[in-house]
């Protein structure tokens, strides 16, 4: 099933590709400021940081949240003390438009992560002309060459990359790239299953240097105290946000230490 969003987020892509081409994206990247520092927003600190998560729905779950305008949903995560936003705009599974992100880095301070399933130069391009910071790589679905070029361009657009893993594998390919920010996504992509114990076994593996993102499967925050003992530097949650109450759960996952 994920294999079918990936190809369609691909295709996507290119339809879109179509009636905006890669130079005019170009140009109107050469009018933005330059992406807010996402390695910095989210380095190692006595608390942990929060990456909030922007999802309507979920190829698990189906309909998770209404959530009409992504510009008030990403200033009410910024203003209850979220560090980064995730947007995802992928659109059949997770319900995620492009526009999402182009509203919400209008309205906040805080970095913007395109979260989508990106295989080509095209869509960093577009990330970064819609006011994305960072951008998710998966390595489920890229070779590693092709990972690299792609870790590369963003880089050259000034872009940071969360790498995305789910094995050991992975974990290797993400530290010999010299990525500085990596996650662990503690969903089986084919089951969908979460594991959090999937954290506790596969987090020292990653390159001590690197920012340690946990993702999914936080429900509340004895999740969040528990891949903290497990030496994670950040946690990204969506589902728990979007159905729960944001300025209640936001100020109780940062104040975990
Ligand atoms: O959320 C899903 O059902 C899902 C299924 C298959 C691939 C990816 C999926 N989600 C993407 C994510 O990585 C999560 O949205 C993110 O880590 C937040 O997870 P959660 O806090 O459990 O909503």
């Amino acid at each position: 099933m994920l294999e079918g969003l990936f190809e369609q987020a691909r295709l996507a892509s290119e339809r879109r590709a179509t009636s905006v081409s890669a130079s005019q994206l170009e140009q109107r990247i050469s009018a933005l400021k330059p992406p807010v520092d996402a390695y910095l927003a989210l380095a190692p600190a006595k608390q942990i940081k929060l990456i909030a998560e922007i999802k309507r729905r979920s190829p698990s779950k189906g309909f998770l949240a209404d959530i009409p305008s992504a510009a008030d949903q990403a200033l009410r995560y910024q203003d209850f003390g979220a560090h980064a936003i995730s947007v995802l705009t992928e659109e059949s599974g997770f319900g995620g438009r492009l526009e999402d992100l182009e509203l919400a880095s209008k309205a906040v301070e805080i970095p913007l992560l395109r979260k989508d399933f990106i295989s080509n130069e095209y869509q960093i391009l577009e990330a970064r002309a819609n006011g994305a910071d960072f951008v998710l790589l998966i390595l489920a679905w890229l070779s590693a060459s092709k990972f690299k070029e792609l870790f590369d361009f963003a880089h050259s657009l000034g872009l940071g990359v969360l790498v995305e893993t789910h094995t050991l594998e992975e974990i290797d390919i993400a530290n010999q790239a010299g990525a500085r920010l990596i996650g662990i996504n503690t969903r089986n992509l084919e089951t969908f299953a979460t594991d959090i114990g999937l954290f506790e076994k596969m987090a020292g593996r990653l390159n001590p240097d690197a920012i340690k993102v946990a993702e999914s499967a936080v429900r509340d925050v004895q999740d969040v105290i528990r891949y903290r003992s497990a030496g994670a530097d950040a946690v990204l949650v969506g589902e728990a946000l979007v159905k729960g109450d944001p300025s209640v759960l936001i100020p109780e996952f940062v104040s975990v230490t």
